[in-house]
């Protein structure tokens, strides 16, 4: 992994150093790529990004719930039209079911028509004593464990903008007008491999504002979210709703210069802040965070990301999630903004519209043996149709009390 300028530079694409990029072998062939991002159509509209920060100024204003969900990491292989379909149908089932629930409209955003890339733990993964890169997601490289396929191919940030192209006119078909479902459905990714974010901003000539032409909203992780780096550096000259990821070891300090880097005027809708502490933890950890934010930074997002902090290996091998520890985050995520008087805005999860066995638990329920029999994920375990479905039943059970009640 380089942690410095090196991919960027020269000349820069951004100034700050940027974490979490592959090692591009070709630097002059990735330059050529941004500049072909940069010529071809932009994906989604400035007037559909203003319109989402509208639709999340109501969510920070405790008058709708977020719906934020898709693959751990999307794959070209998996960009099907069926594929498309059922995550899409899935995530309009979850908003149906949390909705009546909640009492409260549900701004529904995909994971989808842009994850393609990961950060990584590692950036080199060993096996029987070969040393590899390790896979970063499509956008990067590929998941068989050769020289060939692991080479970070900038040719594939190609492939992603066709691939996101394709996946976005199904949701279109779908979800537009005239559409099987009319329903608003925005999409959002990480913003992590610069090149493709960079390649693919646009000015708009009508307004003169900056967006990232990607995707509607774009996050920022966990590990890319030093408040002097480069990540931060491109969200904050873009005009896109924009998500930062906080883990449990988030500095109050670090999230306020956070705040004013991403969102120094304090506009409604602009920042989501999508916690991700663990089930264990997010009790003790959240309730500091928020207080500081709500004391001096005044109405934000706030977002619970229940997976993240909850995966561990299974006996067997398999990175896994259970869904009681899923859902008892969700519920220690309400407890707390109950307890503080701040809106529990929404849930972000990764999720498949697929029968897949990626988390324990659930009805039916997969179990640490049968996680071998649909384990599909490129990354990360997602919650299957069922468990995601089962998942938004219980929130909207659990909005269901009055505020103030906290769940034991
Ligand atoms: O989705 C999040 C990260 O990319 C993922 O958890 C990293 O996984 P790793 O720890 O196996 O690298
Ligand atoms: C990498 C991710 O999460 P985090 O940044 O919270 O680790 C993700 O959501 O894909």
């Amino acid at each position: 992994m380089n942690e410095s300028h090196a991919l960027l530079e020269p000349p820069a694409l951004l100034d700050r150093p940027a974490a979490q990029q592959p090692d591009w072998p070709d630097p002059c062939a990735l330059r050529e790529v941004v500049d072909e991002l940069a010529a071809r159509p932009q994906l989604v509209s400035p007037q559909e990004c203003d319109r989402l920060r509208a639709r999340l100024a109501s969510v920070a204003a405790g008058e709708a719930f977020l719906l934020q969900g898709g693959d751990c990491a999307e794959t070209f292989a998996g960009a099907t039209p069926g594929a498309v379909e059922r995550k899409v149908r899935t995530l309009l089932q979850m908003a149906e079911v949390l909705a009546a629930g909640m009492d409260l409209p549900v701004v529904t955003v995909g994971r989808i028509a842009g994850q393609y890339g990961k950060p990584r733990s590692s950036a080199m993964e060993t096996r029987d004593g070969t040393v590899l890169p390790s896979y970063r997601g499509d956008a990067v490289n590929g998941m068989d464990f050769s020289t060939e396929e692991r080479t970070p191919d900038p040719g594939r940030l190609l492939q992603a903008y066709r691939t996101a192209a394709d996946t976005l006119a199904r949701v279109r078909e779908l979800t537009g007008n005239p559409a099987p479902v009319r329903q608003e459905f925005f999409t959002s990714h990480e913003a992590l491999l610069l090149p493709y974010e960079v390649g693919l901003s646009r000015t708009d000539p009508l307004t003169g504002r900056r967006f990232g032409m990607s995707g509607h909203m774009l996050w920022i992780g966990e590990r890319t979210r030093q408040p002097d780096g480069a990540h931060v550096e491109f969200a904050a000259g873009i005009c896109n709703p924009v998500g930062v990821k906080l883990g449990p070891t988030a500095d109050p300090a670090d999230v306020l210069a956070l705040i004013d880097g991403l969102d120094p005027d304090r506009q409604p809708g602009r920042l989501t802040l999508i916690t991700r502490m663990g089930a264990g933890r997010v009790r003790d950890v959240l309730p500091p965070l928020v207080e500081r934010v709500a004391a001096s930074a005044g109405p934000v997002t706030w977002v619970c990301d229940p997976m993240h902090g909850n995966t561990f290996s299974s006996p067997s091998g398999y990175k896994t999630r259970r869904f009681d520890d899923v859902l008892d985050e969700v519920v220690g995520f309400f407890e707390v903004h109950r307890a503080l008087g701040t809106h529990p805005g929404g849930l972000h999860l990764e999720l498949t519209g697929e029968a897949v066995t990626e988390c324990v638990g659930g009805t039916p329920a997969v179990t640490l043996e049968s996680l071998n029999q649909r384990y599909e994920t490129a990354c990360d375990p997602r919650l299957n149709r069922d468990q995601a479905l089962e998942l938004a039943a219980a929130v909207g059970e659990l909005a269901r009390l009055a505020p103030g009640v906290v769940v034991s």
